[in-house]
């Protein structure tokens, strides 16, 4: 069989998890090419990749496809190379980049006839980097959107999603403004909001010193996207700054109407505003995985007792079911508590309530 020549330049989380499921498919040969030799290495003996390189410019001629996987910035810097090079065979270049607007402004300038760019962005991630944190599930039921160039480009564009399908995501056309306005909203903007919230609370508690401790389940659930990786997150807003800046004078625009009903304690209005919030909140709980990587999530009743959560996530591995997450909330000494079990899969956490619910437990699903 002719096998399909595939480079992914940036071996990291993302790179490494795209490698990673299409290495399973023996349709495909894996070429791994980043500036890290301890990624190489780490992703050849894990078998992520089939061969490594060190010459992206020689892989490159080699390529049937290349997805560039390396920061914003970097993959910038990898298409301007790109361009000089004198590709001898039809080649479809796609991207995984969190904005799409510079990618596809510097996709403009491609000049080479053999070249075909399509814009891609796998929206699932976790707070880890690198590619000791890669997973080949990372994106199953995620959604990924892709952004053509010519619109005479359908038949790559089915090529493409050909090879990208062992990710099992569900693939979105969007044009790149209308993606980095959309991100910005549900993906940017939030992470630099529950930044600012950490911030709030760190100078709060020069004030009062037992602050931490009183940061329960609502403020680590708000915050957990600031422990993410913070160099990407800086890439990310600087190159969608714009967006950024609208949403940012959006929101200080309604913080301001919410210091209004608060200090004149508009008890209707403040209501509604946040029965309405919470309409729209559960109505997205709804949804399948969409753009926000939501996990599948099992609230499971644990009494705080030792051994009460390696109990449960023993019967879980019996049953060969793989956790995501697992978060203790709610627990006071030698009262009920709560486990937060997060899934890949909706199949995982529907079987692993069933299960644990025949077990005794009390488990719950929040829609
Ligand atoms: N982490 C996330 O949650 C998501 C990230 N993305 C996007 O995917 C891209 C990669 O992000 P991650 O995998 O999270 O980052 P990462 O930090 O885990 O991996 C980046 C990799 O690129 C390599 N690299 C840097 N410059 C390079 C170059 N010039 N040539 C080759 N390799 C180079 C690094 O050595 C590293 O192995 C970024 O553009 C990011 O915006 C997209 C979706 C989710
Ligand atoms: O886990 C989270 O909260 C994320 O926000 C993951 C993520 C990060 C960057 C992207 O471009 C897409 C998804």
């Amino acid at each position: 069989m002719n096998k399909k020549n595939i480079l992914v330049a940036g071996l990291g989380l993302i790179g490494g998890s795209l490698a990673k499921s299409m290495a399973a498919s023996d349709e495909n040969h894996i070429i791994g090419y980043d500036l890290n030799e301890d990624s190489l290495k780490f992703a050849l003996l894990n078998g992520i990749v089939h061969e490594t390189s060190h010459n992206f410019t020689q892989s490159a001629l080699l390529a049937d496809f290349i997805i560039l996987a390396a920061p914003i910035s970097e993959t910038i810097s990898l298409m301007r190379e790109i361009n000089t090079i004198a590709f001898k065979k039809e080649v479809i270049i796609s991207d995984t980049a969190s904005v799409k607007s510079p990618i596809m402004a510097a996709a403009k300038l491609l000049t080479n006839e053999k070249v075909t760019f399509i814009g891609g962005h796998p929206m699932a991630g976790s707070h880890k980097k690198g590619i000791q944190a890669a997973k080949s599930h990372l994106f199953e039921n995620a959604i990924y959107v892709l952004s053509p160039t010519q619109e005479d480009s359908e038949n790559e564009l089915k090529k493409l999603q050909t090879i990208l399908s062992s990710a099992k995501s569900k693939f979105v056309i969007l044009n790149p403004d209308e993606h980095d306005e959309m991100t910005g909203v549900v993906s940017h903007f939030p992470h630099l909001i529950a930044s600012s919230l950490v911030h709030q609370a760190k100078k709060w508690e020069k004030m009062h010193e037992f602050l931490p401790k009183l940061a329960a389940g609502g403020f680590r659930d708000i915050t957990r996207i600031a422990s993410s990786n913070p160099k990407m997150w800086q890439d990310i807003f600087s190159h969608n700054s714009s967006k950024m800046s609208v949403l940012l004078e959006d929101w200080i625009q309604e913080m301001k109407e919410l210091k209004m009903l608060l200090d004149k304690d508009d008890k209707e209005k403040m209501i509604t505003y946040l029965d309405k919030a919470k309409l729209y909140r559960d109505g997205l709980a709804e949804s399948e995985k969409g753009a926000i990587p939501s996990f599948y999530d099992l609230y499971v009743d644990i009494r705080d007792q030792t051994g009460a959560l390696a109990t449960v996530v023993q019967l879980l591995a019996n049953e060969n079911i793989s956790i995501k997450n697992i978060e203790i909330l709610e627990v006071r000494e030698d009262i009920t508590g709560v486990l937060r079990l997060s899934f890949y899969t909706k199949d995982a956490q529907l079987y692993s309530s069933r299960f644990l619910e025949n077990n005794g437990y009390e488990t719950m699903i929040q829609k």
